[in-house]
């Protein structure tokens, strides 16, 4: 059997069931509305259990769960020893230390002896023994933003993707603290001993390497059929078809990078390739 610990609710939440269900391993029921914290997949050795994104690192790391998904942020900030295995691609944020944008402060050194906000208190303090400054770290558990605003704090290290409730509460960057990705992340002993965990991960690698590429089908008259060739490799060269018409004829297809589409129907037309279709592709499993 393998526990999967997915977050129950947040930003994480509904990203994280489609990457499963895109997967081939749809949670059936389970997080928001139903209030249901364990829930089964197509596959029944799996389980999933909802869980606040905070604490996935520890289930993980103490083998609650084999499994899990959570932010890079959270995992150190809790110091669990996990492995990380693949980067989602979604849920990317920034730590950063900023002040109000009336205050003095220019650099980390001048908050010697200030207090910080943060819901991040054990990466904050790692941040600032690192540059030598002493600060007073307090926990806040959200909202950090106002704090510095109503006497609370100096500064605040919090969570920042778009910027836009920083710029919204008269907040001034002064440094990047840690950068954060979401990523599947295992235990280490459930990872040498359970084969299904590489089958789970196969499967959603197969569906973040699928979102990069596109499947492209054209016919090209025989004469132009070199000329396209060079164009499209496609993964291990083109597939290329003999069509039924009354000019000899080639039906070609290929697997290309999704980013280089644009510029590659325009270079085939040019060289005569025709009807053209563009698809995309669930997963790709090399
Ligand atoms: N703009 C963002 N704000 C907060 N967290 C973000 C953001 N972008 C990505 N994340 C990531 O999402 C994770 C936080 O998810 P979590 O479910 O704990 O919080 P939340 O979505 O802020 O929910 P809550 O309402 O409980 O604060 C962290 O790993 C964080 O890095
Ligand atoms: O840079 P932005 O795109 O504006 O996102 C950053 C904001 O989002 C998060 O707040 P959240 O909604 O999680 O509320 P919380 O502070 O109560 O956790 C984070 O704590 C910031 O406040
Ligand atoms: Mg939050």
């Amino acid at each position: 059997m393998i526990r999967i610990a997915i977050p129950n609710k947040g930003r994480l939440h509904e990203p994280t069931l489609a990457v499963f269900k895109d997967a081939g391993l749809p949670v059936y029921g389970g997080g928001n509305e139903s209030r249901q914290l364990i829930a089964k997949t197509s596959d029944p050795d799996i389980t999933f259990i909802f869980a606040r994104a905070a604490d996935i690192p520890l289930y993980v790391e103490e083998g609650t769960a084999d499994l899990g998904i959570t932010g890079l942020d959270l995992v150190v900030e809790r110091g669990a020893d996990i492995e990380c295995l693949t980067d989602l691609k979604y849920g990317s944020s920034r730590l950063v230390l900023a002040v109000p944008e009336s205050s003095p402060v220019a650099a980390v050194e001048d908050l010697k002896g200030k207090r910080i906000a943060t819901e991040f208190p054990e990466i904050t303090k790692r941040f600032f023994k690192e540059k030598n400054v002493d600060v007073e770290v307090v926990q806040v558990s959200g909202a950090c933003e106002m704090t510095p605003h109503i006497g609370v704090a100096d500064a605040i290290v919090d969570i920042t993707s778009s910027g836009t409730t920083m710029m919204i509460n008269k907040l001034r960057p002064v440094s990047q603290v840690f950068e954060s990705k979401v990523y599947l992340i295992a235990n280490k002993e459930s990872l040498k001993q359970k084969d299904k965990l590489s089958d789970v991960k196969t499967a959603i690698e197969s569906v973040l390497l699928a979102k990069t590429k596109r499947y492209i089908m054209m016919n090209v008259p025989a004469s132009h059929l070199k000329d396209v060739e060079k164009i499209i490799p496609g993964l291990n060269g083109p597939t290329i078809m003999e069509v039924e018409a009354s000019e000899p004829t080639f039906a070609v297809h290929a697997v290309v990078e999704a980013d280089q589409i644009f510029v590659l129907i325009r270079k085939l037309k040019i060289v005569g390739a025709r009807d053209i279709l563009v698809l995309p592709i669930e997963r790709l499993i090399p």
